[in-house]
């Protein structure tokens, strides 16, 4: 078996934060709104993230795999919602369908801000977010994001920041329909053992402890997958992987999981 501890990646953001929740640290006066995990090249069509904000993202979009016509890696995401202030919010498709031109014009004068369906969220909150929904994230949440290896998003909408805006490309591609909250949101309590993603882009599940249905979930994991613990420590052959960490293994026959942990764990399709 192969393991390793990934590296990371602090990425600033205009709203991202300059105090962030151990156990990670921001370098004095910079504002870090992603940590990124550096897959191995087992694992390169994935990437975990943390995410941290002080402040709204953009309203945008990512395209799908079909819609680059192999010219790069679209990107499916999902969100785990691990802190939440009280009022935070996102945004995940319209209230209410709207068309292309429609769309244009919200972009262009603000308003799309008010046409999208937010809500507010909590820690344990999940969501699958397909390509092409029309989605933003708000002040006050920590979250862990699972996606496609891209970084290819399409911003229809900035609140005015000094931010390019790919308003053509987004509108392209964006879908201008309701999201499905009933397929694509659901809530999971920390010491919950459940798969929350089968594809099709991706794979993930989050194991607590080490539960009675945790090996047959385990059992889809077919290959090498990303480890992701976020409450108690998880062991990878000689590795002790802490939360704030991720590591990487080729297979699971000498992977223990903490017995009062929390791990998300995931794997390309
Ligand atoms: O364009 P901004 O606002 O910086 O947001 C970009 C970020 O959006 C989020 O929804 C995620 O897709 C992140 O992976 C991405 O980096």
């Amino acid at each position: 078996m192969t393991q390793a501890v990934l590296p990371t990646k602090t990425v600033a953001k205009i709203w991202g934060r300059e105090t962030l929740p151990a156990p990670f640290t921001a370098p004095a006066g910079e504002r870090i709104g992603e940590i990124w995990f550096d897959p191995p090249p087992a694992l390169d069509r994935l990437l975990a993230k943390y995410l941290f904000t002080s402040d709204k993202l953009s309203v945008q979009v990512h395209p799908r795999d079909e819609d680059l016509g192999g010219a790069g890696s679209g990107k499916e995401e999902c969100w785990l919602v691990i802190a939440a202030e009280p009022g935070a919010r996102l945004a995940l498709g319209f209230s209410a369908p709207v068309d292309p031109e429609q769309m244009r014009t919200a972009a262009l004068d603000g308003s799309i801000e008010d046409l999208l369906d937010w809500r507010d969220v909590s820690a344990g909150e999940f969501f699958y977010i397909p390509a092409g929904t029309v989605h933003a994230i708000g002040a006050g949440l920590s979250l862990v994001e699972i996606q496609q290896n891209s970084e290819i998003t399409y911003r229809l909408y900035d609140y005015g920041r000094p931010r390019a805006l790919h308003l053509d490309e987004a509108i392209a591609v964006a879908s201008g329909g309701v999201f499905d909250a009933g397929r694509y949101a659901s809530t999971i309590a920390a010491d919950e053992t459940r798969l929350l993603v089968d594809g099709p882009k991706f794979r993930l599940a989050q194991i607590a402890g080490y539960a009675e249905g945790a090996a047959a979930i385990l059992g889809k994991f077919t290959g090498a997958a990303q480890l992701l613990p976020l409450s108690g420590s998880v062991r990878v052959a000689d590795l002790t992987v802490e939360p704030g960490q991720s590591a990487w293994a080729s297979g699971f026959q000498d992977v223990t999981f903490a017995s009062e942990g929390r791990c998300l764990i995931a794997a390309p399709l």
